[in-house]
């Protein structure tokens, strides 16, 4: 199919372009761009007139629930919540059940997102069989398969010797290891920040030296063996200076930060609003002023939204009993605008690369990039539109946000998959909408 995409404002971080460009895409190819009209018969066009054309959106984390935990999240529900967030990737981490530990697994997760034929998944294996943090996965068989990383995401691997020989194996396949950082043993039955407002509520505290005391060991083990680390949900100060240092000091490390550590703080659990739980927990002032200033600064390089569906009758449990853990595919680019472009932490630029090109190059894709040539993966965004959060609207099956009913500007308009539009003009295609239907 050829479809042109005319007057868009092409935001390119790969090539630094930020200018008002004509696009021409055939065959699932970025076939031309051009400042000229293309003056070409096509079978669809689209005027991006006011839009921001960027490279279709990668999220490195997310938690898609299938196999195991369908009343959650199936793969297909959560494609669908990916592409209506404008997202054209998205990497699903292993805590599934059974866990993403062989190669049969990673191969039935790929036949599921094939089946469902919308955004593109990236199974990530878990380090260690069945997460039990005993024994390492066959790490070579697994990148046959075809996962781009390895991670224990919702888990930390205690033992440090263990860790370290994950490195080393990652490190020989040319595989980063993405860790969820929190030390079990500071955590002890905690279930938000550590502090004033826990004390008042009565609730178990995580303090921030659970997740900086693994970073840093982390970063340690990482600098030793050489491997590439990817620190997973960064939310505390601490962990930001720790991988500022390691950065300057040459490690190679790189990190992400989901948009609610960057939006809010514990002052959002009032009262015990089981949709304001999640690993790690929102934290206090100071942290998110140094996870902005870290995204400024590009210590972290990259926005995950960390996906984490749970049932509405399971986040019912109460603040103490309800699972960690919001959804954020629907929201994070909204809430990325609205909160780091509108109020001038990034450039738009600067916000698509974190987004997308660096999440790109960190896993070697040849997407993230919207030069000739290219593969077709397009986000087209209207900056100027303005909405509420509605959780009932979302395709995810999981409506637990704490963003539900507030306004956000900045809204997914197309969404292109291998030159496919998936979403048009706001709203899924019919196709798709019906598969949906049926399928609930
Ligand atoms: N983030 C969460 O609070 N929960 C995640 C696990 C994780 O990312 O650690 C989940 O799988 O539910
Ligand atoms: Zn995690
Ligand atoms: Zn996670």
């Amino acid at each position: 199919m050829k479809l042109l995409i005319e007057n868009g404002r092409l935001i390119n971080p790969a090539t630094a372009t930020d200018e008002v460009l004509n696009l021409l895409v055939e065959e699932g190819k970025i076939k031309k761009i051009s400042k000229t009209k293309i003056i070409e018969e096509a079978e669809k066009y689209i005027d991006a007139d006011g839009c921001w054309v960027v490279p279709g959106l990668i999220d490195l984390h997310v938690h898609f629930r299938e196999p195991g935990f369908t009343h959650k999240e199936t793969i297909f529900t959560g494609s669908l919540s990916g592409v209506m967030g404008g997202f054209t990737t998205v990497c699903a981490m292993p805590n599934t059940k059974p866990a993403i530990d062989s190669p049969q697994r990673v191969q039935e997760l790929l036949a599921k997102r094939q089946e469902a034929g919308v955004i593109k998944i990236l199974p990530i294996g878990s380090i260690t069989k069945s997460q039990a943090g005993e024994e390492l996965v066959d790490i070579l068989a697994l990148k046959k398969a075809g996962i781009c990383g390895i991670s224990e995401d919702g888990k930390t691997v205690m033992e440090e010797k263990l860790m370290k020989w994950a490195m080393d194996r990652a490190k020989e396949e040319n595989l980063p290891i993405l860790v969820h950082c929190e030390n079990h043993k500071l955590v002890a039955g905690g279930v938000m920040n550590k502090g004033k407002l826990a004390e008042t509520l009565g609730l178990e505290g995580i303090p921030p030296e659970a997740e900086d005391s693994i970073t840093k060991r982390d970063i340690q083990l990482a600098q030793q063996v050489g491997a590439r680390l990817h620190i997973c949900h960064v939310s505390t100060k601490g962990a930001v200076d720790l991988i500022r240092m390691a950065k300057i000091k040459g490690t190679k490390v790189t990190a992400e930060v989901c948009p609610h550590h960057f939006t809010l703080t514990e002052e959002t659990v009032g009262h015990g609003d089981p949709n304001a739980k999640m690993n790690p927990p929102l934290r206090g002032k100071e942290d998110v002023e140094a996870i902005l200033e870290g995204l400024k600064d590009n210590t972290i390089e990259m926005i995950a939204t960390d996906h984490a569906p749970h049932h509405e009758d399971e986040k019912a449990l109460g603040f103490k009993d309800a699972p960690f853990g919001i959804v954020g595919l629907e929201t994070a680019l909204s809430l990325s605008i609205t909160e780091l472009v509108q109020k001038g932490t990034l450039t738009p630029l600067q916000l698509i690369e974190k987004l997308s090109y660096n999440p790109a190059r960190l896993l070697g894709l040849e997407t993230g990039d919207l030069s000739e040539g290219k593969t077709a993966d397009i986000t087209i965004i209207d900056p100027r539109m303005e909405y509420t959060i509605d959780k009932e609207k979302f395709y995810s099956k999981g409506k637990n946000t704490p963003f539900h009913g507030r306004r956000v500007k900045g809204r997914v308009m197309y969404t292109i998959v291998d030159g496919r539009i998936v979403v048009d003009k706001g709203r899924l295609i019919p196709e798709l909408e019906e598969k949906y239907k049926e399928y609930r």
